[in-house]
């Protein structure tokens, strides 16, 4: 009996500490369902099997949250100058993006490695801003990396979305490449420079739906992305070991503190149908699981989001079944479950 494999700790003091924080939230996006993922993800025996089988103490607070006391009571569209779309509910993404923040800060700050079940993917701006800022305090102002594994870039900013769906723009706001509104600077105006990324150490995997705007941003910023042509082109190995290197975690580098943001509909249909925004042409099961691997392999890996499960999207119930498989995996694959 070997002993379990945990996350080897470059940037954490404890290997075997996990915060948890499970977010209800669908805000970021219109279709109901989203929500209700964190539960399913629970009920199917994630937090156990990681107490159980990956020996990890767990702090949870065995709560869904859903934000209600921070969710306004009125929260018009706001359209901005020069937008195609007016963006939704902003101040209640940006008011539960916020409390998330303080949350995933709360764990971060000591010394543990913070899950984020979601919800959409507006909530990472939540995640990101808290994880970063607890690795700035940690680590004398040392920037993070993010990894962003997603059929989608989610880079729009409030003035290139066509949809005004905030779970399009997370990238754009804890990049700081999108501001606050002027419209409403209330809106985002909490996330501060200690909360940011640079853009620089962001690496996408996955994407093959991005928009015409987006690609745009992610050309003129030199943003290093790899696309399902890059997957089909490299394979999976090479890619990981690019985009591994690209944020100074490869081999013989010295590494940075990586936080892991997986959009479940990075997989494709086949594998993990029950997803608000599904896309042909994703990943498989083995190569998601692998990209965790990969990441867990680093030692650098100090958060992780799983977003958009949505169990209503799906066509039926074997398809929601194997999609809270499929994130289940990508989860202890990312937290150091491995075959042999
Ligand atoms: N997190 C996601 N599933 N994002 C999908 C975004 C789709 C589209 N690019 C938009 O901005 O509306
Ligand atoms: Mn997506
Ligand atoms: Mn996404």
């Amino acid at each position: 009996m070997t002993t379990p494999p945990t996350i080897s700790p470059k940037f954490l003091p404890s290997k075997d500490q996990l915060g948890v924080v499970a977010v209800g939230f669908s805000g970021g996006q219109g279709k109901p369902g989203v929500e209700a993922a964190p539960t399913a993800l629970i009920e199917a025996g994630l937090l156990e099997s990681l107490r159980n089988d990956l020996e990890f103490t767990v702090h949870h607070d065995d709560m869904v949250h859903s934000y209600t006391e921070h969710i306004p009571v009125s929260d018009p569209p706001l359209r901005t100058a020069n937008a195609r779309a007016p963006m939704l509910n902003p101040l209640t993404v940006s008011n539960v993006t916020r409390a998330l923040a303080d949350q995933v800060y709360e764990h971060a700050s000591k010394g543990r490695f913070v899950l984020t079940l979601g919800g959409d993917h507006s909530i990472a701006v939540g995640s990101i801003a808290g994880t970063a800022k607890a690795i700035r305090e940690r680590h004398h102002g040392r920037d993070m990396a993010v990894v962003w594994v997603d059929a989608h870039a989610d880079i729009n900013t409030p003035e290139t979305s066509g949809s005004g769906n905030i779970h399009g723009m997370p990238v754009a706001f804890i990049s700081g490449l999108a501001k606050p509104p002027k419209e409403n600077p209330e809106i985002f105006g909490w996330i501060g420079d200690e909360n940011r990324i640079n853009i620089k150490n962001l690496v996408y995997i996955g994407l093959r739906d991005v928009d015409a705007g987006e690609k745009k941003i992610l050309r003129e910023n030199g943003i290093r992305a790899f696309s399902m042509h890059d997957v089909d082109k490299y394979g999976i190995g090479k890619v990981m070991e690019m985009a591994l290197e690209h944020i100074n975690c490869g081999p013989g580098q010295e590494g940075m503190p990586v936080h892991l943001s997986f959009d479940v509909d990075a997989l494709d249909p086949l594998v993990a149908p029950s997803t608000g925004t599904p896309v042909r042409g994703g990943l498989t099961l083995r190569e998601g699981d692998f990209i965790c691997e990969c990441i867990h392999e680093t030692g650098c890996l100090v958060a992780m989001d799983l977003v958009e499960v949505n169990l209503l999207a799906g066509e039926d119930d074997l398809g929601a079944r194997e999609t809270i498989r499929a994130g289940c995996s990508l989860v202890r694959c990312a937290l150091g479950e491995i075959l042999l």
